[in-house]
């Protein structure tokens, strides 16, 4: 492997910024340093930042392909390469940070520690994201005590991304080692009995993208990943839900949580009434447009996957009324709910990590 190049947010003596590609983004005072410069830090195990560019030591094998529709394995078997060359921690739980819950000091992705941090346009072929509130970078570290993996910001179809442009880093995930998902989003809730703030168990989904033929699993079917005609009736794992209602138990957060249905539509226009008074119709609990593409390919490839919404903002379906839903009111209830999701999140790792043990 050649020389691997990284920056820490630690503190370090020198206060040298040698070789630093780009400051770091919310995380300590990104006073970075090239540790392979000689760098000394004052801190054993400061967060670091890889500064490499993507192409310059990636070496893709012979079938590496990303076309207009689709991506090889081959493909995403060297991302995952590559991020394996450059991490020591060895993650078996995937997380993806929603709107307004990855961006802010003291977010989940601060919290790891012996963390190594990939701003996604240093990861070869990775998209990067365009939506205030998603932050865009992969984080490795340890939560508590478990090895996980963090995607600090997701991809949405509204951003122009094909869906599976958008779930290609759950299939990253997948190759990384990660058996388990777990991803947060922002959404706005159509039941009565829900409150901005409130968290919402994703028990199932309607796909709406998906009614309208778009799914992240059209395109060749590669059956290394997973079969062609994939269930998905069991997609969100219910003995993990069973955890997840446990853990708000012991937080003491019944009243807020809830298990209800998810379901996506392409954005990034929020709904009008009529499409609200349908979605409620349909038995559509809290709408979004994001977290569906991820869990179908997760499943599609054995992963284990869990999802909840937090409620942004509840649904307008009276025409007499101004309110309007917006983004920045979706990022500002994220960052309030911050320290009752990292807890939350946090319980529900070290559950399924002791799960997963005891069960091997
Ligand atoms: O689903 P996440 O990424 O949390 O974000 C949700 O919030 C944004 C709208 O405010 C949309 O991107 C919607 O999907
Ligand atoms: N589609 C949709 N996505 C959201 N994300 C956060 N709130 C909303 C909402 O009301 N509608």
């Amino acid at each position: 492997m050649s020389t691997v190049r990284f920056a820490t947010n630690g503190n370090a003596t020198n206060g040298g910024t040698n070789g630093v590609a780009k400051e770091a983004k919310g995380n300590g005072n990104g006073n970075g340093i090239d540790i392979t410069n000689g760098g000394k830090l004052n801190n054993a195990n400061p967060p670091k930042v890889y500064i490499g560019s993507p192409h310059k030591d990636f070496n893709p094998s012979s079938n590496d392909s990303l076309d207009g529709n689709h991506c090889t394995y081959e493909l995403v078997q060297s991302v995952a390469q590559f991020l394996l060359d450059r991490v020591s921690i060895r993650p078996k739980i995937g997380i993806i940070c929603g709107s307004g819950m990855d961006g802010t000091t003291g977010c989940l992705a601060d919290a790891l520690t012996n963390s190594t941090s990939f701003p996604y346009e240093t990861i070869p072929y990775f998209p990067t994201p365009t939506v205030p509130g998603h932050m865009g970078r992969l984080v490795f570290g340890y939560l508590g005590d478990v090895p996980v993996m963090c995607m600090q910001g997701r991809f949405h179809y509204y951003e122009g991304y094909p869906l599976w442009k958008c779930a290609m880093p759950v299939r990253v995930m997948k190759l990384v080692g990660v058996t388990h998902l777990l991803a947060s989003n922002a959404a706005g809730g159509l039941n009565d009995n829900y409150n901005v703030g409130d968290i919402m168990i994703i028990k199932d989904h309607i796909n709406l993208l998906g009614f309208a033929g778009n799914n992240p699993l059209m395109g060749p079917n590669d059956e290394r990943f997973g079969p062609r005609f994939p269930a998905i009736n069991r997609a969100y794992d219910a003995p993990v839900r069973r955890m997840a209602k446990q853990v708000a138990s012991e937080m003491g957060i019944n009243d807020i949580t809830h298990e209800g249905v998810y379901s996506v539509v392409g954005g990034p226009s929020f709904e009008t009434i009529a499409e609200i008074r349908m979605l409620a119709a349909l038995g559509v609990d809290a709408v979004g447009m994001s977290t569906v593409h991820e869990v179908i390919t997760a499943r599609h490839c054995g992963i284990t996957s869990f999802a909840f919404s937090l409620i942004t903002n509840k649904s307008v379906t009276d025409y007499e009324s101004y309110e309007e839903p917006n983004h920045e009111e979706v990022i500002d209830m994220g960052k309030q709910r911050e320290p009752v999701l990292k807890e939350f999140i946090t319980r529900l790792v070290k559950k399924i990590e002791a799960d997963r043990l005891s069960s091997k």
